[in-house]
């Protein structure tokens, strides 16, 4: 028996997402299953509770999803830690090439069994993106909850062909060459926005 039903998860999921495609529930009920399980004897991520996990990893990130741009074809998820938000937007949106880049190894380790598992096709980059070849930039950098924001969004800006989209909890100052849109609240916190900005 999986920890949470499917119709549970798209309960909980309903103020990001209120009508996730029936094909993504079986896939985010899987990853729940792994992360669950990695988490017990590894740190991968501080919230345990299944149902938080559901709610702030799965909804923050499949929210973000829905504010991609509409031709966003190639995305790099800068730090994705345990796969936020980059492994649920590859579960949203397939056609999209996700990269994901982790640069501790035993998160890496876990978004490329979470990868297999799901059988998506999603990259892992699993260093720091500073050492990918400078050439290689994607439509789409997302961040979210990075450790240092300003660092993080001077590696990340010259990856991002066309937009970058945060999840943060206070506005960074915008990178040159950036216009940001107002804020949107993410559902059912007060401690984080969605901030999209878009190359001049
Ligand atoms: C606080 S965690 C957040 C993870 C995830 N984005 C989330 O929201 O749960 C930040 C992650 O970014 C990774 N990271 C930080 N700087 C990085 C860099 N330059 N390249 C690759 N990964 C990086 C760290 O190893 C860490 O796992």
């Amino acid at each position: 028996m999986p920890t949470l039903s499917e119709a549970r998860i798209a309960t909980i999921l309903a103020p990001f997402l209120p009508s996730p495609p029936p094909d993504i529930l079986p896939k985010l009920s899987a990853y729940l299953e792994l992360l669950l399980k990695w988490n017990a004897r590894t740190n991968l991520t501080a919230i345990r509770d299944p149902e938080e996990i559901v709610r702030r990893h799965f909804g923050e990130s499949l929210f973000a999803g829905l504010h991609l741009a509409s031709e966003a074809n190639t995305l790099l998820d800068f730090g994705s830690g345990a796969g936020f938000p980059g492994l649920p937007i590859a579960i949203l949106r397939p056609e999209i090439a996700v990269t994901l880049a982790e640069s501790q190894n035993k998160k890496s380790t876990f978004i490329q069994e979470a990868v297999r598992t799901l059988g998506l096709k999603a990259e892992i980059w699993a260093a720091r993106v500073e050492t990918m070849p400078q050439t290689i930039q994607f439509h789409t950098v997302t961040l979210r909850a990075v450790d240092n924001m300003v660092a993080a969004l001077s590696a990340a800006a010259p990856r991002a062909s066309n937009d970058l989209l945060l999840l943060t909890g206070l506005p960074p100052i915008p990178p040159t060459g950036f216009t940001f849109q107002k804020p949107i609240p993410i559902p059912t916190t007060q401690s984080s926005i969605l901030l999209r900005g878009t190359r001049d």
